[in-house]
């Protein structure tokens, strides 16, 4: 059995991007029927669970959505986690809300580290991809204030995605090298059902580590802990790291200790799941301590979830839980 160590939360299923390949207007408009709030876990359920999933194992936990951010306080919520003493707490967000004032405050509470996604330098190329006309200038203002609040280091989520933003990974590379900043270059995935999802889309990491070496030298590190899911090179010139995510054409499922927490307590064991374990229900119905861990432990104990190294032409069409309603 592969050990439960990381817990990813999603906060909301709500977000005020689009992003093409994860959450297409077409899809999610203006009738798109979102959570309503009485659904979503309250902090209170969140540490309670997140407790349990501790002592089963759990020693990082990310906060991610939807867009975790718009969920209001969440350093409250940071705060509640660091007091039951969570090593490592981390957050993904989109940086839009994200200015110096919410960034001490988050690091106060007890964040340690931050995620920023960010998929091009250009306007042009960023606004047809956030499809929400969202600017580069307000998350690189976002990532400073991260940085300001010792948020460090900052890494930095690039999603390529074939014909919208691969002309784009040099000069994200070029602004994010010695800058203490770490850019993930990510394969785009099949997340989800709505997205459109094409293998031929896909930059894959080796098209792109090719691209880095072409002009700057770069090698390989090791991992920082088992499982990593980012591939580590270091800049020869001593100008820092560079990540890529190769979920698709790598796949790393033999070292997945990742549990995912949707926004109404369902748990799922796969990024790729179709069906969660209702977590909420039992929460609700007053179930004590020992039956709500005795039911996470039972799912990951038949946990077989192998997705990306299935992945196929069968598996793709599958109807599987949203990026956006999970979290990355
Ligand atoms: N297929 C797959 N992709 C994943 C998984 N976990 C993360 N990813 C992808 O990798 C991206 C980066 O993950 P992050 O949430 O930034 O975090 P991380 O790399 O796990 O974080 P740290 O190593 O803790 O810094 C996500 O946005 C996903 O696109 C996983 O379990 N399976
Ligand atoms: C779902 S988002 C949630 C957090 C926050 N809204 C953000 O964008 O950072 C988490 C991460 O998933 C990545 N992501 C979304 N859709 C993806 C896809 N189809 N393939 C690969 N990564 C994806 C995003 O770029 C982001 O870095
Ligand atoms: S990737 Fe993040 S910012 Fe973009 S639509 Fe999905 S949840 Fe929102
Ligand atoms: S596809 Fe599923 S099992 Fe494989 S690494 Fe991702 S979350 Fe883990």
């Amino acid at each position: 059995m592969r050990p439960l160590r990381d817990l990813r939360v999603s906060l909301t299923d709500r977000c005020n991007f689009r992003c093409r390949y994860c959450m297409p207007k077409e899809v999610f408009g203006a009738d798109f029927a979102f959570l309503p709030h009485h659904k979503l876990l309250t902090f209170e359920e969140i540490t309670r669970l997140t407790g349990l999933f501790q002592e089963l194992g759990v020693r990082k936990v990310r906060l991610t959505g939807g867009e975790p951010l718009l969920r209001k306080n969440v350093d409250d919520l940071v705060r509640m986690l660091n007091d039951i003493g969570v090593d490592d707490i981390a957050l993904t967000t989109n940086g839009s809300a994200l200015n110096s004032d919410l960034a001490k405050r988050l690091k106060t509470a007890g964040l340690r580290r931050i995620t920023i996604s960010l998929d091009s330098l250009r306007d042009e190329v960023f606004m047809a991809m956030n499809d929400v006309h969202f600017p580069v200038s307000k998350v690189l203002a976002a990532i400073e204030a991260a940085k300001e609040a010792d948020l460090n280091p900052v890494k930095i989520n690039m999603v390529v995605k074939k014909g919208w933003n691969e002309s784009s990974i040099l000069e994200m590379a070029d602004y994010f090298r010695g800058s203490g900043c770490i850019l993930r270059l990510i394969e785009f995935m099949d997340v989800g059902s709505t997205n459109g999802w094409r293998l031929a889309d896909v930059v894959t990491a080796e098209e792109m580590v090719s691209l880095i070496q072409t002009h700057w030298p770069i090698h390989k590190l090791p991992p920082n802990y088992a499982g990593e899911v980012a591939l580590r090179y270091e800049y020869e010139d001593g100008q820092g790291e560079i990540g890529v995510i190769a979920s698709v054409t790598q796949a790393f499922c033999g070292a997945c200790t990742r549990a995912r927490l949707s926004p109404e307590g369902k748990l799922y064991t796969c990024l790729f799941g179709a069906n969660g374990l209702d977590l909420r229900a039992l929460l609700r119905s007053g179930a004590s301590d020992d039956d709500i861990r005795l039911a996470i432990h039972n799912a990951w104990l038949n946990r077989d979830d192998r997705y990306s190294e299935l992945r196929s032409s069968l598996t793709f069409s599958r109807t599987k839980v949203e990026m956006s309603h999970i979290g990355g």
